[in-house]
């Protein structure tokens, strides 16, 4: 496929008289790793749902992989949305479901793979998330909060996607733990080609991943750019968030040349 994995045009959004976004463009390149930042309320979160297909904009139109994500059928849809993996903020684990039958939900929903077949799969994901073939007999509600984030990426992973969309991927970690998880999600991406996708507040998750970061301001992707890029505009939101003393060492950690305002 040539072209971006997603690409949004002129995409408006209001809820009752408000309006969120408002002719917002953005593409977004295969092999790319995009975090979206902005303002609380700014409507990231909002963006990343439409992109899932969980809500319909108000107007305008988005594509994923060059096909239009909205009135294609259902079957259409269904099979574009198996190319992308999703990973939400409090990972929504099914409670009731240990972590090996988490993991193998989506595979068992594909029909397609028998019980042998999905039991390794399920292996192969919990390593690739460096969890151990036991811990897939727990609970979630018997997991740290890093094993459920690592239980959550497994299960977006579970259909081998192209693209993985991760809403806020290290809130709620410790320091170590949140480096850890970046590590892996880096590893991940690079190991298997994926477009990657994340909402962050997180300085320092932003600075070590992205190859690219879009600015969610006044209703659209005020700039878009590499990291140094953006720093480098000059912008209230963008200085407030980029040059305060904690974001400076979070970015000179990552190796970016940058002096406090
Ligand atoms: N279904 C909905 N109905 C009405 N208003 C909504 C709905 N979903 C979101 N909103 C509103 O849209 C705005 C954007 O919300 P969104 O969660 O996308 O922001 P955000 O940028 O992700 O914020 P934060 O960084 O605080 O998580 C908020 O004012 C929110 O209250």
């Amino acid at each position: 496929m040539n072209g971006p994995v997603i690409r949004i045009r002129e995409l408006c959004t209001r809820f009752g008289d408000v309006w969120i976004h408002r002719g917002l463009d953005l593409d977004i390149q295969r092999g790319e790793l995009v975090s979206l930042v902005g303002g609380s309320g700014s409507g990231k979160t909002t963006l990343l749902r439409m992109i899932i297909g969980l809500l319909m904009p108000t107007s305008g139109s988005i594509e994923v992989f060059g096909e239009p994500l909205f009135g294609g059928g259902v079957a259409r849809e269904r099979a574009l949305r198996q190319r992308f993996g999703v990973l939400f903020q409090h990972g929504a684990l099914f409670s009731a479901f240990n972590v090996f039958d988490n993991i193998a939900f989506p595979l068992r929903e594909l029909k397609r793979y028998d019980e042998g077949a999905i039991r390794d799969l399920v292996m192969l994901k919990l390593s690739m998330v460096e969890l151990l073939p036991r811990h897939g007999k727990l609970m979630p509600a018997e997991l740290s909060g890093g094993m459920i984030k690592r239980v959550a990426l497994a299960r977006a992973l579970a259909l081998e996607p192209e693209l993985l969309l991760l809403d806020e991927p290290t809130a709620g970690l410790d320091p170590d733990r949140s480096d850890s998880f970046v590590r892996l999600i880096r590893m991940l991406g690079e190991e298997l080609g994926l477009t990657v996708m994340l909402v962050t507040h997180d300085l320092d998750t932003l600075a070590a991943l992205s190859t690219r970061v879009a600015v969610l301001a006044e209703h659209k992707i005020l700039a878009y750019g590499t990291t140094d890029e953006i720093m480098h505009t000059d912008h209230p939101f963008i200085r407030n968030f980029f040059l305060s003393e904690r974001s400076v060492r979070a970015l000179q950690n990552a190796g970016h040349a940058v002096t406090p305002y």
